[in-house]
């Protein structure tokens, strides 16, 4: 398996490269990691625990099924009760509001200890190698986004920054919707700015530990999205709950911007206990999913909409200043499509790019979309993905690619390049009917079968 992901505006996609699904159910119950509760997956081969985060060799726990049933393997992960690790955030916002106190050229950030601290008094020596940052203003204390370097480490935390412009557009979007209350989940950069505007509360939920040395401790949860864990337990769950309790008023959107490579199922796991917890403490029942506004890969669009009917995706190419293949303008200034969009159940038409000539208002679909995107009158959709003009073919009855052809052998509508008849790339699909955009325990052949399992394991 690549070490990797490829991040080419390709069909790849982590669920197509890794032949594994995850199973969706409560994780208090599973065995833990340095990184919370691990997740079930799923493989023809069997079934197994393992990391909920990390998709490379990191994080080696993985128990098979039937062994968690073993007294001494569950003895033997009862160590992590007190592995892993908590953060003193009271700690850290004292020191934050001391060294604010300073001079800001006597401020200083060593990345490599994860320490803020004083020039003229250093609590140690960091040697040479270490990377210290300094000296550091009110304004950067107050935006650590822009100076703290960027864990690019694709497998992990994968940081990539909004460019200042997407995240006016966010904002533009909640203001729209009169939201003023944003649950940041791996959306520091929104977070600072709402911090920063009067009239937005947030709180953000990381697995960046490192923003806990300039948050107060009700601003920010060290936290992992994929099982929705808190590192610091019941007084993490305290923040949330205050701050969902001061969120009943002036609506609430979750902006989430997970690493790309990470699994639709979770996270989709994640916003329903999310939205559950608020119904609680908020006393305010009903049903779907609280406001999500959440960057991902167009090229996730199947799996997103098949777990979550009522997410849909913009046509917004989302724009980054850090990634090598999100650098907006190329060298002769065109334009870099970016593979990110926002996947939401806000209707689609607040989001307004009326001030952007890269896009325009689709009369038939009443929502932006790209310039180059066309309204197809046969799919009743403007029904490019990834910003290319889109084809309509009349014997798939969809449109496709501008790179596409309509192999006759096959049937079916095919990538020119390199196409090779009568081949299905089966990771890419359902391991039973073989079609995209659904795992096997969702595939529609196999409801009957799938709905009686469940039956008889809650009987
Ligand atoms: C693609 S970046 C998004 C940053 C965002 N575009 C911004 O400008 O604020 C991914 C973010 O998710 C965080 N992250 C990575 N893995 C995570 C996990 N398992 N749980 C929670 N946050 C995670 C990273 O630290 C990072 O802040
Ligand atoms: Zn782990
Ligand atoms: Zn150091
Ligand atoms: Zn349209
Ligand atoms: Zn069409
Ligand atoms: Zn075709």
């Amino acid at each position: 398996m690549p070490r990797k992901r490829k991040f080419e505006a390709k069909d790849s996609i982590a669920q197509k490269t890794l032949p594994v699904e995850v199973v969706i159910e409560d994780v208090t119950t599973h065995p833990l990691c340095m990184h919370g509760p691990t997740l079930l997956f799923s493989t023809e081969k069997g079934r197994f625990y393992a990391c909920a985060s990390c998709r490379n060799k990191e994080c080696t726990v993985h128990i098979d099924e039937e062994d968690w049933l073993k007294e001494n393997v569950r003895k033997r992960n009862e160590k992590y009760y007190s592995l892993i690790p908590k953060i003193d955030k009271a700690a850290a916002w004292s020191n934050f509001c001391e060294i604010k106190s300073r001079h800001y050229a006597d401020r200083a950030f060593c990345n490599t200890c994860e320490e803020l601290y004083a020039l003229s008094q250093p609590s140690k020596k960091h040697a040479k190698e270490h990377r210290i940052i300094t000296p550091l203003t009110d304004e950067q204390l107050s935006r650590p986004t822009t100076f703290l370097p960027m864990l690019e480490n694709d497998s992990v935390e994968a940081q990539y920054m909004f460019t200042k412009k997407s995240i006016s557009t966010v904002f533009g979007i909640l203001k729209n919707n009169n939201i003023s209350n944003i649950l940041c989940i791996g959306t520091p950069s929104i977070h600072e700015e709402a911090q920063s505007q009067p009239d937005f509360t947030s709180l953000l939920l990381d697995y960046d530990k490192r923003h806990h040395l300039f948050q107060p401790p009700k601003q920010f949860v060290w936290y992992n999205m994929f099982n929705n864990y808190m590192f610091n337990g019941n007084e993490d769950e305290k923040v949330l709950k205050k701050f969902f309790k001061n969120s009943r008023e002036g609506g609430i959107c979750i902006v989430m911007d997970p690493p790309f490579g990470g699994r639709v199922e979770p996270l989709i796991q994640t916003l329903k206990e999310l939205t559950e917890l608020y119904r609680r403490v908020c006393d305010k029942p009903g049903d779907g999913l609280l406001p999500v506004l959440w960057a991902f890969p167009y090229f996730s669009e199947p799996y997103i909409t098949n777990t979550a009917p009522e997410i849909k995706m913009h046509d917004y190419q989302i724009e980054y200043t850090n990634h090598k293949k999100f650098l907006n303008r190329m060298k002769d200034g065109r334009k870099f499509a970016s593979p990110i969009r926002f996947f939401t159940n806000l209707p689609l038409r607040t989001i307004d790019l009326s001030n952007d000539s890269d896009y325009k208002l689709c009369n038939k679909c009443k929502f932006y979309v790209s310039a180059t995107n066309n309204h197809c009158y046969k799919c009743g959709a403007c029904t490019s993905k990834n910003g290319m003009t889109y084809k309509h073919c009349d014997a798939c009855k969809r449109c496709v690619k501008p790179t596409f052809f309509h192999c006759k052998a096959c049937g079916r509508c095919a990538q020119e390049r390199n196409h090779q008849c009568g081949v299905v790339v089966e990771s890419q699909s359902c391991f039973n009917c073989k079609e995209t955009g659904h795992k096997k325990s969702a595939c529609p052949q196999l409801q009957g079968r799938n709905n009686n399992k469940k039956k008889r394991k809650s009987a």
